[in-house]
């Protein structure tokens, strides 16, 4: 078991299709990496995805959307939330991937992502094998069981419209895309009280 919690339809279909042609449309870059900048040239064999800069509108939407859940995540694993960070959406082409990585709150490394407590994913289209524009292959979001354990994984289904949620110190990786676009928005909450960067303009936090 790989702690995670599963919230369904948090967005409609409607919304997800509309979120879908906004991201595809919308101007966009390769996303990065937290970490040293001189590490840039490893970046796309890390990470290979397309981070797109949706409309204002968008991003609040969203981010009202994030602090809805905000107490039954709280429930679940048990933390105080403080602010979340600025939302990524995230457009997936054909190969692209996200090796095995943690989003923070890990112990040896002391960086923004410290503050990350819990990481949420949306997924906005469906993983199929039956060949349609509106979905793809690969691309799976999975997650890894704690090294101290044994060899976990746990393919989340991508659902369209729900949020997965795990510690943002879990394992996981997304596979590559096989056929197809993948859409997903990834945000992070951090913990609550000043140490956890609770009260700064973590809106404004550039994650990457
Ligand atoms: O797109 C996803 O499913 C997850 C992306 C991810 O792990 C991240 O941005 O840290
Ligand atoms: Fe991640």
């Amino acid at each position: 078991m790989v702690d995670h919690l599963v919230i369904p339809e948090v967005l409609d279909k409607a919304a997800c299709d509309a979120l879908c042609g906004e991201i595809r449309a919308a101007a966009g870059h390769d996303a990065g990496l937290l970490g040293r900048s001189d590490q840039k040239p490893a970046w796309p064999r890390v990470r290979r995805t397309r981070r797109a800069e949706v409309s204002p509108a968008t991003e609040a939407l969203i981010e009202r959307l994030l602090a809805r859940q905000k107490p039954d995540l709280e429930r679940h694993f048990g933390v105080a939330l403080g602010a979340f960070e600025k939302s990524q959406f995230l457009h997936y082409r054909e190969g692209d991937f996200f090796v095995p990585h943690q989003d923070g709150n890990t112990p040896l490394i002391h960086d923004e992502s410290r503050f990350r407590k819990i990481s949420a994913v949306i997924f906005l289209n469906a993983q199929s094998d039956d060949p349609s524009p509106q979905n793809y292959a690969g691309g799976s979001l999975v997650l890894h069981g704690p090294y101290t354990g044994p060899d976990l994984r746990i393919a989340v289904p991508a659902l369209p419209g729900s949020l997965v949620a795990f510690r943002s110190e879990t394992t996981h990786e997304v596979t590559p895309v096989t056929r197809g676009e993948r859409f997903t928005i990834v945000s992070w909450y951090r913990g609550a009280g000043p140490v956890s960067g609770e009260g700064d303009a973590a809106s404004q936090f550039a994650s990457q």
